[in-house]
């Protein structure tokens, strides 16, 4: 893993949040919670029509999701509380039924039938001739020459190897170049080569090749708050797995190996559309310096909005749940004891009970609560945003980097706006867009 701790920040009581990446092969994919579930059409939409990337529509980008792939009491009771919000079977429809509907999250399926990171899926099954996987090193720049990417300058990353020499080795392209290190990677990775915001790459003493002011800004992910309850004992959760208790685990295990299913096969959590912005910048030359990182979690006043509204209507739907015993209130905001909001309930109202009414002091306690707390949802993204370059954009609609010729960006840097869902899908659909793309450019097929 490695960590990348965000500039202390007002917004979010003064902390730094600490945001991880995967860095192994597989990336995020071969870290991360198996949570897997697709935007909405109109997110794929919005990249086509409001940034002018023609091929990038949710028309264009289903079967790129199907290529990759072949809480029960909360879904049942969801739609009886919310009587607007349906429930759906199909939550990969991408159409008006299965979004803002109550579902199961559906999960990335590899074709042996369970989930899977890409390294399995795309590269460990495979037999492929023709790739070389170098593991353990470390990316310093891409080489540029005459405006052209011919190489890629590297060295043996020494956190790995403690011993390696520290010289630069250089591979060769003769065709094309591709960075994917991923939405807090590849900025680097081009700034490094000379790719980015003037003041940046003086700053940080590298020659500019070609000027993107885009580079490292746009810094996007999704807010997490949980904001946890006390349940019946007697119903079936996650939390022994969670806590590491050895019987569950090898009891999940076993139902794991034999059919996929059980508490190992299931889903446990939600995205939404945050307005702030944050970047992450180079601070020097060093490969191994901890960049300039600016998450920038609720710095728009709108996202705190939008957090305190949830917090508020997911209450109203944890306190109706048969299972519910009590509010955990180290886990919530702190409630005057007199207020109607205070955290009271000890077991489940019904469904007809009337809403909290809060006073614009317990509004004023959850705002707060949301800052000290919010945390990332790991879906870092938006860093190499396909736009307009006067719009800020780092690459166009075929993720050539602007200015350089045979050197592309693919990974979640690119996306211009953000999916109202978890990032891992949106991944593999930029990979098989990529490589549909590239296959075409090259003279290939897939
Ligand atoms: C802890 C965690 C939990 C998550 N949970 C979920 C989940 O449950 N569901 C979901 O949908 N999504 C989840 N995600 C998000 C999802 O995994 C990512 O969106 C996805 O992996 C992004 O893919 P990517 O290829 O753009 O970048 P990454 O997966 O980050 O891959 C980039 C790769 O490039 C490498 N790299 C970067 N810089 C260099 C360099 N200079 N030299 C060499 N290599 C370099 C990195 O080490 C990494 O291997 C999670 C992510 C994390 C970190």
């Amino acid at each position: 893993m490695q960590f990348y701790a965000s500039q202390a920040s007002e917004h979010v009581g003064g902390r730094s949040v600490v945001v991880p990446s995967g860095r192994c092969i597989g990336g995020g994919s071969s870290v991360n919670f198996m949570l897997y579930n697709r935007p909405a059409a109109s997110d794929f939409d919005a990249w086509e029509k409001d940034y002018g990337n023609v091929g990038w529509s949710a028309k264009d980008l289903i079967p790129m999701l199907q290529k990759g792939q072949i809480g029960k009491e909360f879904i049942e009771l969801g739609p009886k509380f919310e009587k607007d919000r349906p429930k759906t079977d199909e939550a990969n429809a991408l159409n008006v039924e299965s979004i803002n509907a109550f579902h199961a999250m559906p999960k990335w399926i590899s074709s042996d039938g369970r989930r899977s990171d890409v390294a399995h899926h795309y590269i460990y099954q495979k037999h492929i001739a023709n790739l070389s996987v170098f593991d353990g090193c470390l990316v310093n720049r891409v080489v540029i020459e005459n405006g052209v990417a011919v190489g890629v300058e590297y060295l043996f990353d020494k956190r790995i190897y403690e011993s390696s020499p520290q010289d630069t080795r250089i591979v060769k392209a003769r065709k094309l170049v591709i960075v994917s290190g991923g939405a807090m990677g590849s900025p680097l990775i081009l700034e490094r080569s000379g790719i980015g915001r003037k003041d940046v790459l003086q700053r940080a003493g590298i020659p500019v090749v070609v000027e993107i002011p885009g580079v490292g800004e746009n810094y996007q992910d999704h807010a997490l708050i949980i904001t946890p309850s006390l349940m019946d004992p007697a119903v079936e959760s996650l939390n022994p797995l969670f806590r590491g208790d050895p019987e569950t685990w090898a009891k999940a295990l076993e139902q794991w190996e034999e059919d996929g299913s059980g508490l190992l096969g299931n889903n446990g959590f939600d995205g939404g559309y945050p307005e702030s912005r944050g970047h992450v910048h180079i601070e020097s030359s060093d490969p191994y310096a901890a960049p300039n990182f600016l998450a920038g979690f609720l710095s728009s006043p709108i996202d705190v909005a939008a957090l305190r509204w949830a917090y508020k209507k997911g209450r109203e739907l944890t306190r109706r749940l048969p299972s519910f015993r009590g509010a955990f209130d180290m886990g919530h905001p702190q409630f005057s004891h007199d207020s109607p909001a205070a955290l009271k309930d000890t077991a489940p109202v019904s469904l007809e009970a009337a809403n909290i009414v809060y006073t614009a002091e317990d509004d004023l306690a959850i705002d707060t609560y949301m800052r000290q707390n919010v945390e990332t949802a790991w879906h870092s993204l938006g860093t190499c945003a396909m736009k307009p370059f006067d719009q800020g954009g780092v690459v166009d609609s075929q993720l050539n980097v602007y200015g350089v010729k045979n050197l592309k960006v693919a990974d979640v840097s690119i996306p211009p706006s953000n999916v109202n869902s978890n990032t891992y899908s949106t991944a593999i659909a930029i990979g098989e867009k990529a490589a549909a793309i590239i296959a075409h450019e090259l003279g290939g097929c897939l």
